[in-house]
């Protein structure tokens, strides 16, 4: 066999999308096919990226070009400043104290954002006008380079796209395929070795658009990758440390996220907005602040997807974002704290710790403890205007996305979640509290809804619910549905005896609502998709010596197809992996969260 066909032997053509890489069929480079699905949604919200961006440059045009005509009729313009924006987004403007801010939509707007993508001109008038260069992207964390490659080659109109790995195996592998992509990639792409966060540190809002996908927990990169994004910029950015972000080791989390998580069955949720709050952090250091415009949990994995702009009257704003979580250790109820509150007199606006607590010593729906976890972001995790335009792109390019029906549905049921609800309950775990016969989806959503409030699902999970009905009313719905279906006699102490022993103050109606069928019933699609393939889930890392003991707990595909075992010489050799039936799942304990997290 020749040098070059042995050579070839050795690579396998991976293709996904328009982009094709050379992986070597060792694991010398990070690849895991089922991150398709992360990298798919990346594309449809880059793609909105760039169409935004454009439209918010037009209306700055528009306004300025308005400016000057009001000034020229000697009209005073609307205040718009340049530069650092001061602009706030929305917000009450009626007199009263605010104890925090959950609820409010945040829309910025990024007319003044200021980044390394404009560049001035002057005109015959003399008057300076800013032309938007196209965005530039910077993959921090980039292994085979498969994610920079499919960004140039097919989001249109994205400028350079740079890919940095520490791992020179990895850049190597970059560079080889960025060739192999040809000049549509070559012209675009660049691979460097570094320290992304060194890098990031010595390049201040230079990229439009930064990505972090690392293994495991992206908490190291964030206080660099904050500094990187230009104002107005977009940071998207995974996690997949689950275990972590969602209990199993709550003082890791802390010592991470700066947030203490606490179990619940919304674990998923308080992850990303556990991410968030610790995005937000970091951003607020540098007079920074965050506006999420899409946040899901995938799989096995946490993405968000957040802009960055530079106000430092903004940022007094942070501690209305976010919030402590109270859960109770005996029934399902919890309850969300504000860090802070606003006092506004006419146009005067004080900002003040919030007031609390806001649960007293003892549960009073069940007599139990708190555990008190957080501070978690509170504000909305999506934008969804950015939700449903990225929606409605995707749905107008279904062949261009391999991961097309995944990412769908996580953005139909993104698009029908209440944002301005934080957590979400399980209707599953509410009557196991209580002990009762299980009522349909159907029959306590329109409880709800009779009783005035709102309910929705939640793309986190599919027993989810989101209602802003408080918990005493949802406990009076069960008790109301208990003494039409009696239960028999639980423990004395127990948190649905505690509960059940009052009387409702509600009178339930469980007659069918109409908006009680959810709409992915009432549209008979499927929200939530099997799993991607047999052992899907996150991948060992690479250059790790896999052996025996890694196959089988992660299964072949997860190994790459190959498994190191020392010969009786003492040499490692290469065989296939055995035992590749049964995708074993272990303890968290096998693996450090970095190198391979599970759900919990
Ligand atoms: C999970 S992989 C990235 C996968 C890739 N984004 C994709 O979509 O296929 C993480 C990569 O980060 C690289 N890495 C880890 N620490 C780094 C650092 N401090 N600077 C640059 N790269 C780093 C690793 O070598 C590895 O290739
Ligand atoms: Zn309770």
């Amino acid at each position: 066999m020749g040098e070059v066909e042995e050579k070839l032997e050795t690579y396998e053509v991976k293709r996904e999308g328009e982009a094709e890489i050379l992986m070597l069929k060792s694991n010398a480079v990070f690849f895991n096919p089922v991150q398709v699905h992360n990298r798919d949604m990346s594309i449809a919200i880059l793609r909105t990226f760039v169409d935004k961006r454009k439209e918010e440059h037009e209306e700055r045009i528009n306004r300025k070009n308005k400016a000057r005509q009001h000034v020229s009729q000697d009209i005073p313009p609307r205040p718009d400043g340049d530069g650092t924006s001061s602009e706030q987004p929305a917000s009450s403007s009626v007199d009263g104290e605010i104890n925090g801010d959950h609820g409010r939509e945040l829309h910025w707007s990024a007319d003044k954002a200021e980044g390394p993508s404009t560049e001035t001109a002057e005109t015959p008038s003399s008057k300076r006008i800013r032309e938007l260069n196209a965005p530039i992207v910077l993959e921090a964390l980039a292994a085979s380079g498969l994610r920079s490659l499919r960004y140039a080659r097919e989001v249109d109109g994205l400028g350079k796209v740079v890919a940095l790995d520490n791992d020179e195996a990895s850049v190597e592998a970059c560079k080889r395929n960025i060739k192999f992509n040809g000049s549509a990639a070559s012209d675009k792409v660049e691979a460097h070795l570094a320290d992304a966060r060194v890098y990031m540190l010595t390049h201040p809002k230079e990229f439009d658009v930064v990505d972090l996908d690392p293994y495991g927990s992206p908490a190291i990169f964030l206080d660099s990758a904050i500094q990187a994004v230009a104002d107005g910029g977009l940071l998207m950015c995974t996690a997949t440390d689950m275990a972590v972000l969602c209990g199993a080791n709550g003082e890791v989390c802390y010592s991470k996220y700066g947030s203490y998580p606490v179990k619940g069955k919304y674990c998923h949720e308080m992850a990303l907005r556990i991410l968030l709050s610790c995005i937000e952090s970091h951003a607020n250091r540098y007079k920074r602040f965050i506006v999420p415009v899409l946040s899901v949990f995938m799989d096995f994995y946490v993405r968000v997807f957040v802009r960055v702009f530079t106000s430092a009257s903004e940022i007094k704003n942070a501690p209305l974002k976010l919030s402590y979580v109270y859960q109770c250790v005996g029934c399902d109820s919890f309850h969300l704290q504000c860090l802070g509150r606003t006092i506004t007199k006419g146009k005067s606006v004080k900002y003040a710790p919030g007031i609390g607590p806001v649960v007293p010593q003892k549960c009073s729906d069940c007599g139990k403890k708190f555990n008190v976890g957080g501070p978690i972001w509170s504000a909305p995790i999506h934008d969804q205007d950015w939700v449903l335009s990225t929606l409605a792109n995707v749905k107008a390019m279904k062949n261009k996305y391999p991961a097309y029906n995944k990412i769908t549905s996580v953005l139909t049921t993104v698009s029908e979640e209440l944002h301005d609800v934080q957590l979400f309950f399980s209707q599953h775990n509410i009557t196991g509290t209580v002990k009762c016969t299980p009522l349909s989806a159907v029959v306590f959503r329109s409880a709800v809804l009779n009783a005035g409030y709102r309910i929705s699902s939640t793309h986190v999970n599919p027993l989810g619910l989101k209602s802003d009905a408080p918990w005493d009313v949802i406990w009076d719905i069960m008790r109301c549905w208990v003494r039409l279906h009696p239960i028999k006699e639980q423990p004395q102490d127990s948190a649905g005896t505690m509960i059940l022993s009052k009387s409702p103050k509600l009178e339930a109606n469980f007659s069918r609502a109409v908006a009680a069928v959810s709409n992915a019933q009432a549209k008979k699609v499927n929200r939530f998709l099997p799993n991607p393939e047999r052992h899907w889930g996150p991948k060992i890392r690479a250059g790790r010596t896999i052996t025996s003991k890694h196959a089988s707990l992660l299964g072949h595909e997860a190994v790459n197809g190959v498994i190191h075992q020392k010969d009786g010489n003492g040499l490692v050799v290469d065989k296939p992996s055995p035992g590749t039936e049964e995708g074993v799942r272990t303890t968290e304990e096998e693996f450090s969260d970095d190198e391979c997290a599970r759900e919990p």
